[in-house]
C-alpha cells in the first residue's frame, strides 16, 4: 500500500550542524507514531520540512505518493497534512469561538471575504460541535488568554483538524501541560483521531505518554533515526536507552532518564538548567 507520508534521503544542514541526515521514513494509513529524541535531535526540523515550513537541503517528500516538496505550508495543509506547534497558534485576544470561526472561514476559502459576516449560523454550529468533541465547550466565549494551557492545546489541535486532514503532525502536544492534565488531553485527542480515522505522528518527551498511545516509535539522535519499531522494542534498544531515554542498569532507570529529559527540556524552554 502507498504510504500516506514518505521521505526519501531527506537532509537538512544549518551551516555545520546536520539537523536531518538521510531520513527515509514511511508512515502507513492509520498509524500512530511517536517521535522521541533529546533536545536538538532533529524532531521539529523533520516536522517543519514535511509541512513546508523549512526547505530541506536535499531529498524527497511524498504525500499519498505525490511529491509535495516546494509547496507552501497552506497548500500542504490543503493536501491533507495538518500540524500543530509546540506553542498553540491562536489569536490570544479573541474568544475561543472567534478563533474557531476564523479557522473555519479560512478552511472554506483561501481568501475569506472581510465584507461578509464571519459568524454564520453554520460556522457557529460547527465550532460548537468541535468544542464539544474536544471537551472545551465551557471556554466558548472566553478569551484565549483566560483559557488553561491544556485546553488551549486542545483548541489548537481541534483547529488543525478543521480542514479534515488525512494526517496530523503534533509537535509536543503535551508540552507545558501539567502531569495531571496530560492523560485527559491525550485521551481526548486520540478519541477524535480514531473517530476521524486519522494517521498521527507526534513528538513527545514523556515516555509514559508515548508508551500508552503509539503503535510505533521513531527515535531521533543527532539528525538520524537510530531506531524505528514497536514501542517495547525501541524503548528497550541499547542505543535508545543510552542516547535518548537515559541509560542505567537499574530497574526503572529508563523512566528516570525519560523524566530527566523532560525536566531538561522544560528547563531549556524556560532558559534555565537542570542539575
Ligand atoms: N533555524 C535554525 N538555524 C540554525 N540551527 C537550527 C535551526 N533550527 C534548528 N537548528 C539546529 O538543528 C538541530 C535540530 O534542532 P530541532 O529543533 O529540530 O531539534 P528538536 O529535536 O526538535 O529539539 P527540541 O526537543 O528541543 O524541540 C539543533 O542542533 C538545532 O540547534
Amino acid at each position: 500500500m502507498t504510504p500516506i507520508l514518505e521521505t526519501r534521503k531527506l537532509n537538512k544542514s544549518f551551516g555545520a550542524v546536520t539537523a536531518a541526515k538521510d531520513l527515509n521514513v514511511k508512515i502507513g494509513k492509520g498509524e500512530i507514531v511517536g517521535v522521541i529524541g533529546a533536545n536538538g535531535a532533529g524532531k521539529t526540523t523533520f516536522i517543519n520540512m514535511v509541512t513546508g515550513y523549512l526547505p530541506p537541503t536535499s531529498g524527497e517528500i511524498l504525500m499519498d505518493g505525490r511529491p509535495i516538496l516546494g509547496l507552501a505550508p497552506r497548500a500542504i495543509t490543503r493536501s491533507g497534512l495538518a500540524r500543530s506547534f509546540q506553542v498553540a497558534q491562536l489569536f490570544p485576544e479573541l474568544t475561543v469561538l472567534d478563533n474557531l470561526v476564523i479557522a473555519l472561514a479560512a478552511a472554506e476559502s483561501p481568501h475569506p471575504s472581510f465584507l461578509k459576516p464571519l459568524h454564520t449560523k453554520a460556522r457557529v454550529a460547527k465550532a460548537e460541535e468541535i468544542l464539544g468533541e474536544f471537551k472545551v465547550g465551557a471556554y466558548r466565549d472566553a478569551r484565549v488568554t483566560a483559557v488553561p494551557q491544556g485546553s488551549r492545546k486542545l483548541i489548537d489541535i481541534a483547529m488543525a483538524m478543521i480542514g479534515n486532514p488525512k494526517m496530523l503532525l503534533l509537535d509536543e502536544p503535551t508540552s507545558g501541560v501539567s502531569v495531571d492534565e496530560k492523560g485527559d488531553l491525550m485521551d481526548t485527542v486520540m478519541a477524535a483521531v480514531h473517530h476521524h480515522g486519522l494517521t498521527v505522528l507526534f513528538v513527545e518527551h514523556d515516555m509514559d505518554v508515548v508508551r500508552r498511545y503509539v503503535s510505533r516509535i521513531l527515535a531521533f539522535y543527532s539528525g538520524e533515526i537510530i531506531a524505528d519499531g514497536p514501542p517495547d522494542a525501541v524503548l528497550a534498544d541499547a542505543r535508545v536507552r543510552e542516547l535518548v531515554t537515559g541509560h542505567s542498569d537499574h530497574k526503572g532507570a529508563e523512566q528516570k532518564g525519560a523524566d530527566h529529559k523532560s525536566a531538561e527540556h522544560a528547563a531549556a524552554q524556560q532558559g534555565s538548567s537542570v542539575a
